[in-house]
């Protein structure tokens, strides 16, 4: 190991030695810049602060953990890439979409490197398209301040957790009951929470600058997918034409990106993202209001409380959760 690359790790460990620490799904998390991170992550995403640099061709699709992201990566990718890749032989079909469009704080994981002053030269060769579940404070400033487009995807708080919660449990990494991960959602003591404040970061950003953060709603989505996927490629620069909409090329996109069609690939029924978790976990039900189903009345009662409190100012709602 280099001096340098000692040096930043132990000033990494003296930071986490000063941060707020707690229990998370994957180990300890500990408050950072306002979101609760977990170490390995956080050490990450330390490092792409100090290093990473946007280009204003990248595009960045972020949330909070289970609000549709990997939908809205497989949606982008089919979007971008429909030039170069016929729909019957796009790489969706053998890929999982988080293979595709990799996450920007596990870049580093994904090459196997300890995070040092030079390793993000290796993020700036990838492909154009990152995502994130880093909250829009932590972000690297070269994303704040380059032209690089951001899409952010949100979901209704209730479905969210409990979708959370499934895939968690799902993994066998969760040792917390439904109600008990409730108030931790609540508490926002979750990986990348609070909730509310990582909701709120983007959304304020894609009030104040429409042309560089757009805002997606889960449920948005699943109610009028033609109208939104057409919008998401504007947004990124790769409008359909006239002739392709005669053709149909919109629908067969959301076709191909559906829940149903994506979770039937033997790669999303047999394959592994990273090396824990099994692809199969990323595609459930994908229901909207499924949340009845799970959450006791006392649970909602208190969600429904926490988040008349953080959003109520914000013009920010959720039909499917009604205050
Ligand atoms: N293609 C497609 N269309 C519609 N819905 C989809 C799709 N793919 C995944 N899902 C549903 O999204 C939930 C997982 O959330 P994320 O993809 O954000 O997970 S992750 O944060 O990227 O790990 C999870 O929701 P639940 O079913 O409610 O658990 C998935 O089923």
């Amino acid at each position: 190991m280099s001096e340098e690359t000692k040096i930043v790790i132990d000033s990494h460990e003296q930071l986490l030695l000063s941060l707020p620490k707690t229990n998370g799904w994957l180990g300890d998390i500990y408050l950072y810049q306002g979101f609760w991170c977990p170490s390995k992550i956080l050490t990450n995403i330390i490092s792409l602060q100090k290093h990473y640099q946007a280009h204003d061709q990248h595009i960045l699709l972020a949330s909070t953990p289970k609000s549709g992201l990997t939908w809205l990566k497989a949606l982008v990718f089919s979007i971008t890439n429909r030039v170069t890749y016929t729909l019957s032989a796009t790489p969706l079909l053998t890929s999982n979409p988080h293979e595709l469009v990799p996450f920007l704080e596990f870049t580093l994981y994904a090459h196997n490197k300890i995070p040092e002053i030079n390793s993000t030269s290796d993020i700036s060769l990838s492909p154009r398209l990152f995502s994130t579940h880093i909250p829009y404070v932590s972000l690297p400033e070269s994303v704040k301040h380059s032209n690089c487009r951001v899409i952010y995807i949100c979901r209704n708080p209730f479905d969210s957790l409990v979708s959370f919660w499934h895939f968690a449990t799902g993994e066998g990494r969760l040792k917390y009951t439904m109600e008990e991960y409730a108030e931790k959602f609540c508490e926002g003591e979750v990986g990348f929470g609070p909730f509310w404040d990582h909701i709120l970061g983007f959304w304020k950003e894609s009030l104040e600058k429409p042309e560089k953060v757009l805002f997606l709603k889960y449920e948005n989505l699943k109610e009028d997918p033609v109208f939104h996927v057409k919008k998401l490629a504007e947004f990124v620069g790769f409008p359909f034409s006239l002739e392709e909409e005669k053709q149909g090329v919109v629908e067969e996109i959301i076709k191909l990106c559906s829940l149903k069609n994506l979770k039937e690939l033997e790669v999303n029924k047999n394959g592994k993202f990273m090396p824990n978790f099994r692809n199969k976990s990323y595609f459930r039900k994908g229901e909207v209001g499924d949340w009845v189903n799970h959450l006791s009345p006392s649970m909602v009662e208190r969600l429904k409380k926490v988040m008349q409190e953080k959003l109520s100012n914000s013009g920010l709602t959720f039909k499917a959760v009604l205050c």
